[in-house]
């Protein structure tokens, strides 16, 4: 059977998207596996179907490159850039992904404004923290963060029994000047550093808020630049959450399954 992709990046975050409005796709782990591998598929850290939803503009149905399922905020952001042009959308949309109903802005800059969940609590674990940002998300703050061995220090953390069984994604943050963060995340169903993770550096930010800094906190990853906007609430909540950063289609081809 022939599928028709798109290739789509956000911060270098990337993901394999197809239109499934009518429904007719339905992939098993093994193909999402191959599809997302390097070598042998496209290659991509993710896999997005685009569905119809009964009273939003569209579902989003989110699998990391082996098979499982979460939110994944630069997703959602590449996302509603190609539900917009498909023509689903135009400027603002509504959609449903992992962790429920999600709005988002298309500017006319490129750029994607995505509303977030709010977030009920920030655990303090030793000097590090824990969140759940519509993925779990564990923050450690480290100085050089260029040198840090992300890959193997995340391992280690998203392996813990602590976050038996479900595991956990980890992210390691420098404090930079004018309310600005570096941020490298190691992706749990990637099984590796990423280039960006949207949840990851909405955590980070809720974090950093926690040490001082406002919003919005300025992001920079391997991929690009992002932001966070938020208000802060009473002891570690937050609403009025906004990953805010680009996302671009890369080319589009057919693959068989
Ligand atoms: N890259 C994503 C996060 C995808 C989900 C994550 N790997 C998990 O399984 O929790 C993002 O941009 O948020």
């Amino acid at each position: 059977m022939k599928v028709h992709f798109y290739k789509y990046q956000a911060t270098g975050n990337d993901f394999v998207v197809m239109d499934n409005r009518e429904g007719k796709l339905s992939l098993t782990k093994e193909q999402i596996e191959k599809i997302c591998d390097r070598r042998f598929g496209v290659g991509a850290d993710g896999l997005m179907l685009i569905e119809k939803h009964a009273s939003l503009n569209f579902n989003v149905e989110y699998f990391n490159s082996d098979g499982s399922q979460s939110l994944c905020g630069n997703g959602s952001r590449a996302a509603v850039h190609f539900a917009s042009k498909l023509g689903l959308v135009n400027g603002k949309s509504t959609f449903n992904a992992y962790d429920g109903a999600h709005s988002a802005e298309l500017l006319s800059t490129g750029i994607i404004r995505l509303k977030m969940n709010d977030v009920a609590e920030v655990k303090t674990i030793g000097t590090d923290y824990f969140l759940n940002t519509g993925s779990p998300h564990y923050i450690r703050f480290v100085d050089n963060i260029h040198a840090y061995p992300v890959v193997e220090e995340g391992r280690k953390i998203r392996y813990s029994d602590a976050f038996k069984p479900g595991g956990t994604n980890v992210n390691f943050v420098q404090l930079l000047p004018d309310n600005t963060i570096y941020v490298r995340t190691y992706e749990r169903g990637v099984e590796d550093e990423t280039l960006s993770c949207g949840t990851g550096v909405t955590a980070a930010a809720m974090a950093t808020s926690l040490k001082g800094y406002t919003s919005p906190v300025n992001i920079k990853v391997k991929g690009g630049d992002l932001s966070v906007e938020f208000k802060s609430g009473q002891s570690g909540t937050f609403t009025e959450i906004f990953l805010v950063g680009p996302a671009k289609m890369v080319f589009e081809g057919d693959l068989e399954l």
